[in-house]
């Protein structure tokens, strides 16, 4: 179910205009973030879709139909909504939080409850937390708990509001990869609101990034705003290592995977190694280095290495190739195949290479 502002503008009763004239389309069945500075009029645009805030300007409409044609309870009914510090209901079980909707839309307590148990798995909370209530839960899982309360409406469309900012960025991660994962599952449309740009380009399909003002600086993929800002305001948005973060929709054909020599953990070897050399098990996925000058005694073990370096699966974005160049002792970035085996390595000054002759 697509949603569309069209010259959309709210102005608050004391003068403020916190959205101007915003007008785009969120494509059904994706993830569309609105990001920007404190005060730039994010959560308003959001919440003039489920007519919390209603536009001074202009209209939105979803799924072609203008929102002030359906009545706001009916309308809230069928759009999940997800809040900063999910907002859920102290004195109700986290179970029961998640069947309120169920209940509200008339399903019996049974299915009702049923199908939140089933949501709870869905965000991947464990059956046990169900009986707790919601001060008995971490912040990261009061935040599933709201993601599952948003999902038991089973709308289309989900409206999330900084739903993750007030967790640890360990946590956030593991949030939004779930996120990641029920929308590959389900579909929604989902319009996502952070200050966060690195939040806005892991999750969105396309990015919207909007100034102080309310007005729209710039509207596509998160590529897009990353490699191509408009403007000097989106540029400094998101960020000077936006030449690195971009580097994550960037393939990595023309890098050339060289040769590693390798070594099998229990295998002997003679004498002290000239270079640093990977060791792998016996299917072949890297364990640690061995150092220059070091000797072994006997067979090779894993005591014997230097850990360390991230792995590049062969095939995906090139900063991960990248960052396991500079992240290996060796200096050398070791390429995996799909089963984790080894297949080469590559060094940071071949990526450059590759990047700089570029267009
Ligand atoms: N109910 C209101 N009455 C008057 N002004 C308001 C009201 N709500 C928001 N504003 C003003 O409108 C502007 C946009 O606010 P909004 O909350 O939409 O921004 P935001 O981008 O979501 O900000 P933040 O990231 O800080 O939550 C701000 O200047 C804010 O002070």
């Amino acid at each position: 179910m697509g949603i569309e502002f069209r010259g959309v503008t709210k102005q608050y009763p004391g003068g403020t205009v916190a959205v101007d004239d915003l007008s785009l389309t969120v494509e059904d069945g994706t993830i569309t973030v609105f990001v920007g500075p404190s005060g730039c009029g994010k959560t308003t645009s959001l919440r003039m879709i489920n007519r919390m805030v209603e536009p001074t300007g202009g209209s939105v409409l979803l799924d072609g139909k203008d929102v002030r044609e359906s009545d706001p309870p009916v309308l809230r009914r069928g759009i999940g909504y997800v809040i900063q510090n999910a907002g859920l209901f102290p004195h109700r079980t986290v179970l029961d939080n998640v069947a309120t909707v169920p209940l509200l839309s008339g399903w019996g307590k049974r299915k009702a409850r049923e199908r939140a148990a089933e949501l709870l798995d869905t965000v991947g909370l464990p059956a046990e937390l169900a009986k707790r209530y919601p001060a008995q839960l971490s912040g990261g899982q009061q935040q599933r708990v709201g993601v599952a309360r948003a999902l038991a409406a089973d709308s289309p469309v989900l409206l999330m509001d900084e739903p993750f900012s007030a967790v640890d960025p360990i946590v956030r991660e593991g949030l939004q990869d779930e996120l990641l994962r029920v929308q590959s599952q389900l579909g929604k449309t989902i319009v996502f609101v952070t200050h966060d740009i690195d939040e806005a380009v892991r999750l969105g399909d396309k990015v919207a990034v909007m100034r102080v003002g309310g007005k729209l600086a710039q509207y596509g993929t998160p590529a897009d705003v990353l490699r191509h800002p408009v403007d000097d305001f989106v540029a400094s948005f998101v960020g000077r290592d936006r030449g690195y973060r971009g580097l994550s929709f960037v393939d990595s054909t023309g890098v050339e995977v060289k040769d590693l020599a390798t070594v099998e953990l229990g295998e002997q070897v003679s004498g002290p190694v000239q270079d640093w050399l990977l060791a792998v098990n016996a299917e072949r996925q890297p364990r640690g280095w061995l150092a220059p000058e070091s000797t072994v005694e006997g067979e090779l073990a894993e005591a014997d290495l230097v850990a360390g370096g991230s792995l590049y699966q062969q095939g995906t974005a090139i900063r991960g190739a990248l960052d396991a160049a500079l992240s290996s002792p060796a200096g050398l970035g070791v390429v995996v195949d799909d089963d984790g085996r080894v297949v080469g390595a590559v060094t940071a000054r071949q990526i450059l290479d590759v990047l700089e002759t570029r267009p």
